[in-house]
C-alpha cells in the first residue's frame, strides 16, 4: 500500500479542503435547507445527489418501458390504464406502477382519465437507436453489479465482452457471431452519422474508406448526403459481408467496394483521399490504437485527411458521457478506453500525422470528431 504523505497542493487545495469540510456538515446542510437564499441551491444539490445515489432506479424503468414497448402504445395516442396493461401484458396494479415512475420520469405523460407519451418518450422515441442501446443494457447492467471487482480486475471476462470479443477470437470470420454486435451498431449509427455528416464537408474529398465500417450504416448516410463520393469500407471478413447485404438494398448510386481483413495486421487499400475510423479508435488500447494510426498514415496519400468521429473524454458539457458512461462502457468490453481531444492528437502525431484539428459537432454528448493530415 502507497503510505499518504501530507502535499501541498497550493491555495486551491486549501479552498477545496475548506469547503468540503463545510459542505459535509450536517449543521451547515441543515441552515443551508431552511435558509431562504441557499435554499434553492440545497434542493437542487441535493436532488442532482439523489439522483446520482438512485439513477440506476430509472434506467430500469427506461428498461421496462423499452422491453414492453410503452412507448409504441402510448404513440398511437392516450389510452386508458386497463388499455395499457392489456397492450403491455402486465397486471393493472404492476402497469399503473410502471406508469407512475414513467410520468415521474418525464417519459409518459398522465391526462385526463388515461396517459399520453411524455416529452423526453417522444424525443427518445425518436431516435430508435437509443432503445436498442437501453435494451443491451443488461449486459453492462450485469457487469457493473461488482464494479470495483470489475476496476480491479482490469475489466472484460464479463457479459458485455461476450458481444464484441469475436474481433479478437481466433476465427473471426464466424457469421453468428458478428450479427448481433454489428446489428447494435448498425441500428446506434444514425445518432452519429447525421452529427458527423453535418459537421464535415465530405463533399470536398472524391473517396472515402470507412476503416471498422461495420454494417456500412454510416458510409449509406455519407453516401446519401455526398452522392459523388465514392464509397470503400473496410472490416472484418463476416462484418464485410453484413454490408454487402446492406449496400445491395440501399439504392447507392455506385455500390461500396468491401475489403475484408484485420486491420492490426494487413495494410489497407490505397487511393482513398479521406478515411473514417467512426467509433474504433476507443476501442482498443493504446498499443493496437497507435498501431491503426500507422496502418492508416500508410494508406492514405500525401495531404489525405483521417477523420475520427467517436465520444471523447473531457469533453466540456459532456464529460458524465465520456469519462463515467463510456469509461466504464469500455472497461466492461475489457479493451479500448475514451481518449480527450488532446490525447488523441498526441497519438496522431506520433503517428506522424499534422495538422490535427477539432471539429465542432452539434451533439458533443455521443459524437465528437478529430481530423488530421497526412
Ligand atoms: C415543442 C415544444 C412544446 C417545445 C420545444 C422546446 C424544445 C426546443 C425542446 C427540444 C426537444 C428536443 C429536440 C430534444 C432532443 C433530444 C435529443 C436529441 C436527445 C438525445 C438523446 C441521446 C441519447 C440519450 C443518447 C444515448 C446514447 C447512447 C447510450 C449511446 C451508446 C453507445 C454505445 C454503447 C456505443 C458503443 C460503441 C463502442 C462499442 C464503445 O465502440
Ligand atoms: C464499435 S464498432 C463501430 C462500427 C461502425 N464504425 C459504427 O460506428 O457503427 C467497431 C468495428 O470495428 C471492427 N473491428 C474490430 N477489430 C477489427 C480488426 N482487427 N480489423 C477490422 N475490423 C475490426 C468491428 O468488426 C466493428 O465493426
Amino acid at each position: 500500500m502507497i503510505s499518504s504523505t501530507p502535499q501541498k497542493y497550493g491555495w486551491r487545495g486549501q479552498w477545496i479542503g475548506w469547503r468540503n469540510r463545510l459542505l459535509a456538515s450536517p449543521r451547515f446542510q441543515r441552515f443551508a435547507s431552511r435558509f431562504p437564499l441557499t435554499r434553492p441551491i440545497a434542493r437542487r444539490r441535493a436532488r442532482a445527489l439523489f439522483d446520482l445515489v438512485a439513477g440506476f432506479t430509472y434506467s430500469q424503468i427506461l428498461a421496462a418501458c423499452i422491453e414492453t414497448d410503452l412507448f409504441e402504445v402510448l404513440a398511437e395516442g392516450p389510452q386508458t390504464s386497463e388499455v395499457i396493461a392489456s397492450r403491455i401484458d402486465l397486471p393493472l396494479a404492476g402497469a399503473e406502477r410502471l406508469l407512475r415512475g414513467a410520468a415521474a420520469l418525464g417519459l409518459v405523460e398522465p391526462i385526463e382519465k388515461g396517459w399520453a407519451l411524455g416529452s423526453d418518450g417522444a424525443a427518445l422515441r425518436g431516435n430508435r437507436g437509443i432503445a436498442e442501446m437501453v435494451a443491451h443494457h443488461h449486459l453492462l447492467y450485469a457487469d457493473l453489479a461488482d464494479p470495483v471487482g470489475l476496476l480491479r480486475r482490469g475489466g472484460g471476462g464479463g457479459a458485455l465482452s461476450g458481444l464484441w470479443h469475436y474481433a479478437e477470437s481466433p476465427h473471426p470470420g464466424d457469421a453468428r457471431a458478428v450479427a448481433a454486435y454489428s446489428a447494435l451498431m448498425a441500428a446506434s449509427q444514425p445518432l452519429i452519422a447525421a452529427q458527423a455528416i453535418d459537421a464535415y464537408p465530405f463533399h470536398r474529398h472524391r473517396r472515402l474508406l470507412d476503416v471498422g465500417g461495420g454494417e456500412g450504416a454510416f458510409l449509406a448516410e455519407v453516401g446519401a448526403r455526398a452522392p459523388a463520393l465514392e464509397l470503400g469500407l473496410f472490416d472484418l471478413p463476416a462484418v464485410g459481408d453484413r454490408a454487402r447485404v446492406r449496400f445491395d438494398s440501399a439504392g447507392l448510386t455506385k455500390q461500396p467496394a468491401i475489403f475484408g481483413g484485420d486491420f492490426l495486421r494487413d495494410p489497407l487499400p490505397q487511393g482513398y483521399d479521406i478515411i473514417s475510423l467512426v467509433r474504433v479508435l476507443h476501442d482498443h488500447d493504446d498499443g493496437p490504437a497507435l498501431e491503426l494510426l500507422r496502418n492508416i498514415y500508410n494508406a492514405l496519400p500525401s495531404g489525405g485527411t483521417l477523420l475520427i468521429v467517436e465520444p471523447m473524454a473531457r469533453t466540456p458539457g459532456a464529460a458524465a458521457a465520456g469519462d463515467a458512461y463510456f469509461g466504464f462502457y469500455l472497461l466492461a468490453m475489457g479493451s479500448g478506453r475514451p481518449r480527450s481531444a488532446s490525447e488523441i492528437a498526441a497519438m496522431l502525431r506520433s503517428a506522424r500525422f499534422s495538422q490535427t484539428r477539432q471539429i465542432a459537432t452539434a451533439m458533443p454528448l455521443t459524437t465528437s470528431a478529430m481530423a488530421a493530415v497526412r
